[in-house]
This record gives structure tokens, sequence and C-alpha cells, in this order.
């Protein structure tokens, strides 16, 4: 396969991202209380929590789109706080679903804004025949490949959402962060994005990601470690196997539920009460 993410290795030993007891607190309310977190190169985590439990909140420190009320966010060992949080942001990939576009692009064009990190084109920018070919990579790499020249408006939410991912990469960022990236996708889109996520891992074995979601079957097999929230507290954090047990994410959930995992794919099912 041709290596498209050609940007060398992280440095040994410096983490991609490393969130030191970070706590953030809101008009007087604890979102996150105490959080540590370190993410290295090739290293694939969930975060998983029901609703409101501080997921997307902890997503935004790492992608340096908040500043903590306590605690320290690091990114390849530079802090949030003490550089530019735009210079930040280009070593993060950031897919938002919720991707405010208006106009009819064509998917390689959504692709190329990557590169400037805008919505629209940026007038006066044209991208050098390389870069275009890049796009062309990653979208073929995504399943996107006969699609480029679709419209944005006529996408699919899953086409949409890979095109999401293409353009979060065109930078060559180290970490690539995913909220909710399977919300709303029928069976077969969901399949496919998994399976797209398992390839890029696979192709660029230095990407960290950070997945955040509430359903273990959105878990790619490539996840390689977990961390549970509850009500902005982490419950449990290490790899996945040890992580995604039954007692320890019912525990998080307040539900008990069973959890398996068959071909390396996870499953949650809520345990019934035994009828008498
Ligand atoms: N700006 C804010 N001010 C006050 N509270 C906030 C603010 N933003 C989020 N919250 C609250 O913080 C909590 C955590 O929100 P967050 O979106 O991180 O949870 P989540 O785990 O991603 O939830 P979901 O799964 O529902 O998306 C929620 O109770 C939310 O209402």
């Amino acid at each position: 396969m041709t290596a498209v993410h050609d940007r060398p290795a992280p440095t040994a030993g410096v983490p991609v991202i490393r969130a030191d007891r970070v706590s953030l607190v809101r008009d007087g309310n604890v979102l996150l209380d105490s959080v540590s977190l370190t993410v290295r190169g090739g290293e694939h985590w969930a975060l998983l929590g029901a609703n409101g439990a501080g997921k997307s909140t902890l997503l935004k420190l790492l992608g340096a789109v908040a500043h903590p009320t306590r605690g320290t966010v690091e990114v390849l060992g530079r802090t949030l706080g003490r550089v530019d949080l735009r210079e930040l942001r280009t070593l993060l990939g950031h897919v938002d679903p919720r991707h405010p576009l208006r106009s009819p692009l064509t998917v390689s064009q959504v692709v190329l804004t990557g590169l400037t990190n805008s919505v629209e084109p940026l007038p006066r920018w044209a991208p050098g025949a390389e870069q275009r070919e890049r796009a062309e990579r990653l979208l073929k790499m995504l399943g996107m490949g006969g699609k480029t020249q679709s419209r944005w408006p006529a996408l699919s939410q899953g086409e949409r959402g890979r095109t999401l991912i293409a353009r979060a990469l065109m930078p060559q960022p180290r970490l690539l962060l995913l909220d909710e990236p399977a919300t709303g996708l029928d069976l077969a889109a969901r399949e496919q994005l998994l399976d797209s996520l398992d390839a890029l891992r696979e192709e660029h074995p230095e990407l960290a990601t950070v997945l955040v979601t509430h359903h273990l079957e959105e878990l790619p097999a490539s996840t390689t470690h977990a961390m549970l929230l509850r009500g902005g507290r982490c419950t449990a954090s290490g790899s996945a196997d040890e992580v995604l047990t039954t007692d320890l994410v019912s525990d998080c959930f307040g539900h008990p539920v069973r959890i398996a995992r068959t071909d390396g794919r996870w499953t949650a099912r809520a345990q019934r009460a035994a009828r008498g």
C-alpha cells in the first residue's frame, strides 16, 4: 500500500498527548474532575461513558479547543497555555460530525480545506499537485475513491464522515480525534466506517486516535485502550481488554450489562434480572 502519512515517527518516549489531572469547571459545575490520560503513537483509545459523562469535554481539551481550569495538557511535549493553540491544532486532526459546510463543494475540495483549516476554500489559495494527489490517495484509502467529484450535499452521512476523516488527515496530524463518528449511520455505513478506521490504523502505525462513543458496537477491532468516564471522573483506564469488562462497564453506566468480544469486536447486552 502507498504510505500517505509520511511524517517521521514521534520522538521515542514523548507521548502524543498527556493530560495530567485535568479539571474543567464551568459556571460552578465540575465537568471534568482530575482526569489523566497519556496517548502514545500507535495507540487507539476509546472514551466511553453515559450521556453527560464528560467525553466531549475531554476531547475538546485534548484537541486544544479549550483550556483546563486545573491540571496540564501537553501535545507532543508542548504545554497548552504556553504555546499558540492554533499551532498545536495543526498537530491534531479533529473530526466534527457537525461540520458546518453549506456550499456544494466536491469531496476533493472538502478534503483540501483540511490544509487551510477552513470550512470553505480560502480565496486565492490553490493546492499544489502533490496536495491534490495526497487528497486522492486518502480518499481511496477511506473507500471514497469513486466519489471524489461528488458534491457534499449529495453525500450520505457515512460518506460525509469518511470525507471528514480524510480532511482531518490532510495536515498529517499525529493524533486523530473522532467524536461519535458512527452516530446516525446505518449498519452497512457503520461497518464501512469501522473497516476504514482499521485500514487507516494499519497503514499509519505511528498515528494515535481517540474515539468517543456511547456504544461498544461502534468500536473498531483495532481499539487498543479505553477510558471510562462517569460524572466527569475516570472510573477505569488502560488496555481495552482490561477496561472493557462486564464489571467495569456496568459500573460506569450504572446499569448491569454483559460485555463480550468476538472476532475483535465488542458487544454489550443488558443483564436481565432472573424471573421468579
Ligand atoms: N459550557 C458549559 N457550561 C456548563 N455545563 C456544560 C457546558 N458544556 C457542557 N456542560 C455539561 O457538562 C457535562 C458533560 O458534557 P459532555 O458534552 O462533555 O458529555 P458527553 O459525555 O460528551 O455527553 P454525550 O454523550 O451526551 O454527548 C454535561 O452535563 C453538560 O450538560
